[in-house]
């Protein structure tokens, strides 16, 4: 049986101390709860509660209508929701049917716009939690996300450890690096310098669409890899006549427009449609402020409570999140013996390979739910060497050094 269902958990105070006098939480189940069969999947920055087909979503169109990881959740999938109950919710702050900051504040009747507390990834837990209670799912036999979704199942794993049986990390980190933290701060600066932000309280005028384009284009760059962007565009012209809009001023016509801004324009496009420009804020904001050491010894000290099975997956073409992060967070679970893999991906697609590559993403998912770690598609790191980072770096740091 598949639900796709709003429900509300009431008044919410945010980490942060303030509060909402309502929250609503969109979320999408698949299959039937029996008790022990919950697998709980947290979206990544831009997802939505759409993870799997439906018969009823027009999923055969492209974009946000399509769901987001169809050919790894479904009947006979990885995650096969044949045998598991699939839950996956909209977090709070995002601006695909849960509150946030595109929704109506009560207390005023407009849109909360900035106005909207701070949200945290602590704050999506804590929601999930809540969402979970609402509809009778109390332990998880498993919590799976990737990116910022593979951060908020860390986040699970310290706040809830006794709630979850196995958890997936995938393509993500216990704490974003700082060049990652830069490219994100001047993705806000484009969307908070957009003269149509207005602070924050566009709706109902013009919006940011500008801001959000290149906020989104500066994204899409990280999820890329040196290798795809090679392979997909190398510096080929697209063409004038692809051209959107006329060339900025009359120098820019002499050079092409290349077939990699020609798909950033295109990709930027598609987004400004789909997404809202201050849930874009908080939600890149949240990542940012995740720190799994947090109010913690470390991250393994984080961690050390958690006594089920964690599978850590990462990509080797991945920048904005590494390999190397996921082995030091790998590591960290090795120092407290928390039982754990790391089972890394050859892939050049970068970041979305969790997204592109569901028959390298499948296999280790549906052993880590049917046998936990010792299943037979998943590799573990141990005792292997890692190399060096900084091989998927975008700028090499000796430009910088004197
Ligand atoms: C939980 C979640 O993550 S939900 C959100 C998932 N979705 C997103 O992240 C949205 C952003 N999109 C993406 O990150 C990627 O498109 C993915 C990961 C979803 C899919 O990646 P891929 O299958 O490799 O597709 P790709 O990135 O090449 O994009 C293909 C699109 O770009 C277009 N395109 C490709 N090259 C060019 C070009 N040179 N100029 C213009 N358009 C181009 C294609 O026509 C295609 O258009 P369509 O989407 O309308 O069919
Ligand atoms: N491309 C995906 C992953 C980013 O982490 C998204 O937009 O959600």
């Amino acid at each position: 049986m598949t639900t796709r269902d709003t429900v509300t958990i009431g008044a919410f105070q945010f980490l942060s101390g303030e509060s909402v006098p309502s929250l609503e939480i969109a979320y999408e189940s698949y299959g039937e709860f029996d008790g022990t069969n919950a697998v709980l999947i947290c979206h990544a920055l831009t997802g939505s509660s759409h993870v799997a087909r439906r018969p009823d979503a027009g999923d055969d169109t492209a974009g946000q209508a399509r769901a987001w990881w169809g050919d790894v959740v479904g009947p006979g999938k990885a995650i096969d929701t044949t045998e598991y109950f699939v839950v996956c919710a909209n977090v709070p702050g995002s601006c695909y049917g849960s509150t946030g900051p595109a929704s109506t504040n009560p207390e005023t009747g407009d849109p909360y716009g900035t106005d909207f507390p701070p949200v945290t990834v602590g704050d999506w837990t804590r929601a999930q939690r809540a969402l979970l209670d609402e509809i009778g799912v109390g332990r998880l036999h498993a919590v799976v996300g990737g990116s910022v979704g593979g951060m908020n199942v860390l986040d699970w794993l310290r706040r809830y450890p006794d709630d979850v049986e196995y958890a997936a990390s995938i393509a993500a980190a216990a704490r974003l690096d700082p060049q990652c933290l830069a490219l994100d701060t001047v993705a806000r600066r484009a969307i908070t310098t957009d003269p149509d932000w207005n602070g924050g309280h566009y709706y109902g005028g013009p919006e940011p669409v500008d801001g959000l384009a290149r906020a989104r284009q500066i994204g899409h760059i990280m999820y890329l890899s040196k290798a795809s962007m090679a392979r997909k565009f190398g510096r080929r012209s697209a063409g004038r006549e692809t051209v959107r809009e006329k060339p900025p001023d009359p120098a820019a016509a002499f050079f092409p427009y290349r077939e990699v801004e020609s798909y950033l324009d295109y990709q930027a496009e598609k987004f400004t449609d789909r997404f809202d420009a201050n849930s874009y804020l908080y939600m890149t904001r949240a990542m940012d402020d995740f720190d799994l050491a947090a109010g913690y010894e470390s991250d393994a000290d984080a961690i050390a409570a958690f006594e089920g099975e964690l599978l850590v997956l990462s990509f080797t073409g991945d920048w904005h999140f590494t390999v190397e992060q996921s082995e030091a967070l790998a590591d960290a679970c090795r120092e407290t013996d928390v039982s754990v893999a790391h089972h890394i991906v050859e892939s050049d697609h970068g970041h979305d390979a969790f997204l592109v590559e569901p028959e390298k993403v499948g296999p280790p998912l549906s052993d880590l739910l049917a046998v936990g770690l010792e299943g037979r598609s998943i590799t573990d790191t141990e005792d292997e060497e890692i190399d060096e980072p900084e091989a998927f770096a975008p700028v090499h740091t000796s430009l910088f050094s004197e």
